[in-house]
């Protein structure tokens, strides 16, 4: 097992016929996805279709029981994953912070990966300036100096998210951002990763999501997954269809895009079928 340093020409993320098997049962079959620099995908489908598992196949927090991850050209299994995971910005939705830090400093605490500041350590301006720049990026410029604890869900979204930049990784993975949010709290953080995907044309992301309503207008591709294996992959407007996302969900959904937003309705069924 050696140490690895990302190549730098490989793609982003790359799996081949990967299947994760747990207790004799398949959570994942015959998955292939390659991610490159720029792209941003959507993982959708079902609960219990597999995305959270195939977001840790990502992150290089669990190996596949087949086939092959690749994270920055190096492959899962072969080298130490400690050194890639610094490349790669993966959100906690539950960060287990329970102490009055300010918001700038839980950026900071990105540069360690740790929940609370390591003692002795100073960042330097150039540090504080790139939280400062991230907290700006997501909305949340106005409230550097205010405490975890008074923040909203949605705030703390969005601040763990300029948290899980602050390393500048290549890869983004954020599992169900805008679970539990308001439709306000929704809009500012599509609306902030609108923003950041723009200003940072280099970083690729992957979000899961179950809801069309929570892909920012800047998704470019999805891969719809059902029972472990693959519906459907490739840029959103050969994917995000009618068809397609009627049979990734097991159930008559109309797709329709507004303002590069999608929405979802699922069809009812009729009188005579109740
Ligand atoms: N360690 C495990 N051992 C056995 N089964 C597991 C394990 N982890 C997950 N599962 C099962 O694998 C299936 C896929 O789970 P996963 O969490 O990846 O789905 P998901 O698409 O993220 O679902 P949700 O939308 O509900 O979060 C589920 O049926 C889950 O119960």
């Amino acid at each position: 097992m050696t140490h690895a340093e990302p190549l730098p020409d490989a793609p982003l993320l790359s799996t081949r016929a990967v299947d994760v098997v747990r207790d004799g049962r398949y959570l994942l079959s015959g998955i292939s996805l390659d991610v490159e620099a720029g792209q941003h995908w959507a993982l959708l489908g079902a609960n219990g279709a597999g995305k959270s598992t195939l977001l840790a196949l990502l992150g290089a927090v669990s190996h596949p029981t087949h086939g092959e991850v690749h994270v920055l050209g190096r492959q899962l299994g072969r080298v130490d994953i400690r050194a890639l995971r610094t490349h790669l910005g993966h959100v906690n939705p539950r960060h287990p912070l329970r102490s009055p830090l300010s918001v700038r400093d839980v950026v900071l605490t990105g540069l360690t990966n740790s929940i609370e500041p390591e003692p002795r350590r100073r960042p330097t301006p150039d540090q504080t300036a790139h939280a400062e720049h991230l907290l700006d990026l997501m909305g949340m410029a106005e409230r550097t100096k205010d405490t975890w604890p008074t923040l909203s869900q949605g705030e703390r979204g969005r601040v763990l998210i300029a948290r899980a930049l602050m390393p500048r990784p290549r890869l983004l993975l954020l599992d169900e951002p805008a679970t539990g949010l308001d439709l306000t709290a929704r809009e500012l953080l599509l609306g902030s990763l609108d923003l950041l995907r723009r200003r940072h044309p280099q970083l690729a992301t992957v979000l899961v999501t179950h809801h069309l309503e929570e892909l920012p207008e800047t998704t470019t591709h999805a891969l719809l997954l059902r029972d472990g294996r693959t519906v459907a992959s490739g840029p959103v407007h050969e994917v995000l269809t009618t068809e397609l996302v009627s049979e990734c969900f097991g159930h008559p959904i109309s797709i329709t895009r507004h303002e590069g937003r999608w929405t979802a309705r699922a069809a009812r069924r009729a009188p005579a079928d109740l």
